[in-house]
């Protein structure tokens, strides 16, 4: 510790001597003039070789002591020892040779704290903002991935090409129509300051005339032709990530939360497309027109130009501070709008729960504290705004002073002329403007090549449940075995609700499957259907894998009619040929008849065309119901499943569903079923408890066994389903 303490106080003081020591030669005051001997004999260079020399030595023997040095060190040593370097080169080229030095001005040997203290406050303040925090291999990765997504979206774009191309020459003519108005603006102020000739005053307007037609056509051009791409780019990429996202398993959309995904869906895409075509438009033509501008300043005045360019890290800190956190709050903002939102959407699709607990006050009260919440955040976010404005336009004022200043003096000593002065202030407050928008620009498209990440996260994510399969026989038993099967729910992991299961369900043979709430009956079925896969055992169909079934053939034979059926908006007849091309009314009608539904539907004003309203709102649970055996008798299927499905049906309904069931044999029927008439009518009943099966075999069999199915049929089954 000593050791180490002894070696910095011999840096530091070896820092001060290299700092002074080409100005303490014989004849110069070590206090007063500091390295003013240097650049008084206009020796600019051995100022920058005495900065490198401390850098090095710095660097080095910190190092030494150290082992490493931290980033945040590292730039603190780099302005410290080339701070006082640039400050005096930017002044000697503006003003020419100077009787007082930096250091003098700073108050002799005090200056080295001074500039020390100074550069380590800015240091801190650019950690604060700027962190190193995940380390530079991260930040590394992070760019090369940012770098892929971009090239990947941009291969998205090949089919527009043609319109991105087009909008790349209209830009092109765009910015050099822009940059060549202010010029223009000058020579005519020359002119009318100057000796005045029609002659150059008429061309001088005449090509600024052309110049501003000329931008705003080719401007107008561009933006069309850009948004063309976009929305070209965001109605392909939403198809093909709707596309990938049903095709995912049903355990997806279980863990994924449904805001993730229209989100993506509504959101990402429009911004992964701007990504490319809007903001590769804005910071193309920024960045050309900062470039030809710069160089255009240039000829007007160099030395005008570095004065103004002083500024740009000052504008380019601001800015980036403030675009992190005017993005962060933008985002609060963007997070509480979807909360007051989801309020009042859960308010209005519950309106029937809400009004029958008279909890409309209360419900008004919570979407009032929500949009509270949004104000709020909103309030600070424009304060931040103004905040920032307010020291933006002061920089500016700054600078435009300052201008105006050496302007004066130049145009004094006939370095410039008066239109020259005015061409350079008009490309100077676009410049500064350029400049934030190139700042601005390179965050927005980290953050939108963000949004293409997430949307690629899901076009390329593989379905666990593999819809890969390739078998379509011809004809099928529908013989189903399950074989040692055991489950758990993707987002129940720890928690087997099947364990160990066995059964078989014979082609022609109803099978009911019973069991007390939560015996895990609707999982079997699911499984069944494939929406899951099983983590042990396996499912077969005629001796066949499941999942080797080709997923069309495969759900064509087995249908399935859920506890809830849902419908789609749409018509009766849409609903009952949903998902099959080609079918007739007559098919549509036969389906409905012996799902008991046509006579209800024959009576409805409109008939087959009645449209059954949002997820079928507009009809009784019965109804749907009916229409979704319909859905499922149509495709005429080999293994036909029903979880509950009479529940909702009266008595009369139920029988008549029933015989139809019953007609449709060679069939392999099973059926999740309260009612003990649907159950004793099984070929075969298994119980189901604690996902396992606690029994099998036909009513007879189980009555005798006396067992759980016995108990079962006292506990669950009402007096009114009791046999006489
Ligand atoms: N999607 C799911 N995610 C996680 N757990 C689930 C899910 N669906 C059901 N479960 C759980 O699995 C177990 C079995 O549920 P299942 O729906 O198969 O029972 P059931 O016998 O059909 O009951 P019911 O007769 O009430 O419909 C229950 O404990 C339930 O909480």
């Amino acid at each position: 510790m000593i050791l180490k303490t002894c070696m910095l106080a011999m840096v530091i003081g070896l820092d001060i001597t290299t700092f002074y020591a080409p100005c303490s030669g014989p004849g110069a005051s070590f206090s007063k003039t500091g390295p003013i001997l240097c650049y008084a004999l206009g020796n600019l260079v051995s100022l920058w070789v005495i900065a490198g020399f401390r850098l090095v030595i710095l660097h080095s023997v910190t190092l030494i002591i150290f082992g490493s040095i931290k980033p945040m060190f590292k730039r603190w040593l780099a302005a410290h020892c080339l701070l006082a370097t640039v400050y005096e080169t930017g002044r000697l080229l503006l003003q020419g040779s100077s009787p007082e030095s930096t250091y003098g001005l700073l108050g002799g040997p005090r200056s080295w704290l001074v500039s020390t203290v100074a550069v380590a406050a800015a240091a801190l303040f650019w950690e604060t903002i700027f962190p190193d925090s995940n380390g530079e291999n991260n930040g590394k990765e992070k760019k090369q991935k940012a770098r892929v997504l971009f090239m990947r979206v941009l291969r998205f774009y090949k089919p527009d090409m043609l319109f991105l191309i087009g909008a790349f020459v209209f830009l092109s003519l765009a910015v050099v129509c822009e940059m060549c108005i202010p010029f223009y603006t000058g020579k005519v102020i020359d002119i009318l300051g100057g000796q005045y000739q029609w002659n150059d005053f008429r061309t001088a307007i005449i090509f600024m005339g052309l110049f501003s037609l000329g931008s705003s056509f080719s401007a107008g051009c561009r933006g069309g032709l850009f948004m063309c791409a976009i929305n070209s780019f965001t109605c392909r990429m939403r198809v093909e990530l709707f596309g990938a996202l049903v095709k995912q398993e049903i355990g997806f959309f279980e863990t994924t939360k449904t805001g993730d995904i229209t989100s993506r869906l509504s959101k990402d895409t429009p911004l992964m497309g701007r990504a490319v075509a809007l903001n590769v438009n804005v910071l193309l033509r920024t960045a050309i027109k900062t470039v030809g501008m710069l160089s255009l300043m240039m000829s007007l005045s160099w030395k005008l130009t570095l004065l103004m360019l002083m500024e740009t890290p000052i504008t380019g800190l601001l800015q980036g501070v403030y675009d992190n956190y005017y993005q962060r709050l933008a985002k609060e903002v963007q997070d509480s709008i979807a909360r007051a939102n989801e309020s009042a959407g859960e308010t209005v699709a519950g309106i029937r729960t809400v009004r029958s607990f008279k909890t409309e006050r209360s419900e008004a009260a919570r979407f009032d504290d929500r949009l509270f919440d949004t104000h709020n955040i909103k309030m600070r976010r424009d304060t931040v705004r103004a905040v920032y404005l307010l020291l933006r336009r002061l920089m500016e004022v700054v600078m435009q002073v300052a201008m105006l200043y050496f302007g004066r003096l130049f145009i004094q000593e006939g370095q410039m002329s008066t239109g020259n002065l005015v061409s350079f202030i008009l490309y100077q407050s676009d410049l500064a403007n350029n400049i934030r928008t190139l700042i601005y620009i390179f965050g927005d498209m980290l953050n939108s090549v963000g949004a293409a990440g997430k949307v690629f996260e899901y076009l390329d994510r593989e379905p666990e449940v593999s819809t890969k399969g390739t078998l379509q026989p011809e004809t099928l038993t529908g013989h189903i075995r399950f074989h040692n099967l055991s489950f758990s729910y993707p987002t129940r992991q720890e928690r087997k609700v099947l364990q160990d299961i066995s059964l078989e369900l014979k082609p022609g043979t109803l099978t009911a499957l019973v069991g007390p709430s939560g015996g895990g009956k609707s999982t079997c079925v699911s499984l069944l259907e494939r929406f899951y896969q099983p983590q042990e055992g396996e499912i077969l169909l005629d001796g066949q894998p499941l999942q080797s079934y080709q997923h069309h053939y495969l759900h064509r034979k087995v249908a399935m009619v859920g506890q809830e059926p849902v419908l789609f908006s749409g018509s009766i007849k849409d609903n009952i040929a949903y998902g099959l091309k080609d079918c007739s009314l007559e098919q549509i009608h036969e389906a409905a008849r012996r799902a008991n539904a046509h006579s209800f539907i024959s009576q409805l004003e409109k008939g087959y065309e009645t449209d059954v309203g949002e997820r079928g709102n507009q009809l009784s649970g019965g109804e749907k119901q009916r229409i979704a055996i319909a859905r499922a008798l149509i495709r005429e299927p080999q293994v036909l499943i029903l979880d509950e499905v009479t529940s909702a049906l009266d008595a009369e309904s139920e029988l008549k569903v029933q015989e139809a069931l019953n007609s449709c044999r060679p069939q392999t029927l099973l059926v999740i079923a309260h009612r003990l008439k649907t159950i004793e009518r099984a070929h075969q009943i298994i119980v189901i408890d604690e996902g396992r099966v606690l029994e099998q075999g036909t009513h007879k069999e189980l009555m005798d066994r006396k067992g759980s199915y016995y108990k079962l049929r006292e506990r669950l089954f009402t007096e009114e389903d009791t046999p006489q």
